[in-house]
């Protein structure tokens, strides 16, 4: 891991350079970090460099103060591009992480080839939710929202096979910093693409988890409709695709990328 001081904060990320020929960077979910990704880093390994880096506000990334927007998300990724000298790359981002993904192909699309877009919409959830959820964990931290979280990101059937890893991710949850955190509900708040996300020319890759109530399949054909150049695929899974279903998604990435 390595952290790179830049002009508004510090970022923690893996560069994973196996000098190949294409880059993929990946954007982690709410109150997660870059480790969501371990279960593709193998795969994907054979194929691309892979660069994973913690949203601002989470991981071992700084939580600067105040409330964050998407811009500022999607700002930091181009600063971290630019840092590495890296031009352009594939972007995978998860829930906010794919709002990230959206303000890149509508502000920066030359520095996209291809965008993957994963468990995530023009819009998530409402403003008076958000509220809602930043007010409980200012007051009770998030240990007191964990189990509804549990419940959003995986299937029962998943939890009961899968127990330890799950246990696993729910601690990364734990330990989110609580500003950083909610510096980040508030950029998802404020988010909405809808009238911006048809101005997307990168081929586009979506992913949604049947079982998702966060951002529901309905969220993924939306932007199937609005993003001209986009396919859609269907996983059955909860909010977090990438680990539920971790070898399927790992290849609808691959034969996406190649093709
Ligand atoms: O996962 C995200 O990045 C935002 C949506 C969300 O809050 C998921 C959840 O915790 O329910």
């Amino acid at each position: 891991m390595s952290k790179i001081k830049m002009q508004n904060t510090v970022l923690n990320y893996v560069f994973d350079d196996f000098k190949k020929q294409h880059t993929i960077v990946f954007s982690n979910s709410l109150g997660t970090d870059l480790t969501m990704w371990d279960k593709q880093v193998e795969l994907l390994g054979k194929e691309f460099n892979i660069l994973r880096y913690d949203t601002r506000g989470h991981g071992k990334s700084e939580a600067t103060e105040g409330e964050y927007s998407i811009e500022m998300l999607g700002n930091d990724v181009l600063d971290l591009l630019d840092s590495l000298k890296i031009e352009k790359v594939n972007f995978c981002g998860l829930s906010i992480g794919g709002l990230t993904g959206q303000w890149l192909g509508i502000h920066a699309s030359k520095r996209l080839n291809k965008l993957i877009l994963c468990n995530t919409g023009v819009k998530i959830g409402n403003k008076e939710g958000w509220n809602t959820r930043i007010e409980t964990v200012q007051k009770n931290g998030l240990d007191s929202i964990v189990s509804g979280t549990q419940e959003r990101w995986f299937t029962t059937e998943f939890v009961s096979e899968n127990k330890g890893e799950v246990d696993s991710v729910l601690a990364t949850f734990v330990q989110t910093p609580v500003a950083g955190y909610i510096s980040c509900c508030a950029a998802v708040r404020d988010a909405n693409f809808t009238d911006e996300v048809s101005k997307i020319l990168a081929p586009t890759l979506i992913i949604s988890g049947t079982e998702d109530l966060v951002t529901t399949i309905k969220d993924g054909d939306f932007l199937m409709e609005k993003i001209p150049n986009s396919i859609l695929a269907g996983l059955k899974t909860a909010h977090i695709s990438n680990i539920e279903k971790a070898d399927d998604f790992t290849k609808l990435l691959i034969e996406f990328i190649k093709n």
